[in-house]
């Protein structure tokens, strides 16, 4: 008999402690948007120092054959985490998208000003480009948590509330909508 009650009272503080935990999805849901669009600010904040080389060595805004290796990367590591490849590369290239309208903003600018080049612009190929191709496994493994899951109401909730707030602390809407587009739900 005593043995019985003890046992419903135990089960009853189980019951209580268990009901006062926060609730982990919606939580970790809001973790991962916000990460996610921190990786991506990340990302966008590199196109500075590019346009910078760029500028200096009077090399194209546009490098197509750079943009393929990095999709093909992009499509080959998605599938083995579960993603789908193509919209992992048009994700991707969303991304290139976002960062050559901030490469070719400050171009326009520095042009309108007459800009000399640089006194030390950044190595391309040795300083700045590794900084990208660390972000991308990042990216993805972000993304593999988050996948197939934009119409969620918290993720897409999470996705308009911290993206103008993320993204737009130094991005136009232009630039932040380009960015976030494949994560829209459609
Ligand atoms: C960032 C660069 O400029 C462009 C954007 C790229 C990117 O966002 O990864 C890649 C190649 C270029 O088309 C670059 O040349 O590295």
């Amino acid at each position: 008999m005593l043995h019985s009650r003890l046992i419903s009272a135990l089960a009853a503080t189980l019951l209580v402690a268990c009901s006062s935990v926060p609730t982990p999805p919606a939580f970790s849901t809001r973790t991962d948007v916000s990460q996610l669009l921190s990786l991506q600010k990340t990302r966008l904040d590199v196109a500075a120092p590019v346009a910078r080389s760029k500028w200096n060595s009077h090399a194209p805004i546009d490098d197509p054959a750079r943009e393929q290796a990095i999709l093909d990367n992009v499509g080959a590591q998605a599938q083995k985490l579960g993603i789908d490849a193509q919209w992992a590369r048009s994700f991707f290239q969303d991304q290139f998208d976002a960062g050559k309208i901030v490469q070719r903003d400050l171009h326009r600018q520095w042009k309108l000003e007459h800009r000399p080049p640089f006194a030390n612009p950044p190595d391309l190929a040795h300083e700045v480009r590794p900084v990208l191709d660390r972000l991308t496994p990042e990216l993805l493994a972000v993304l593999a948590r988050l996948n197939g899951r934009w119409c969620e109401p918290d993720v897409a909730g999470a996705l308009d509330e911290l993206a103008p707030e993320i993204l737009g602390a130094d991005y136009a809407p232009p630039v932040q909508e380009k960015a976030t587009q494949a994560l829209r739900c459609r």
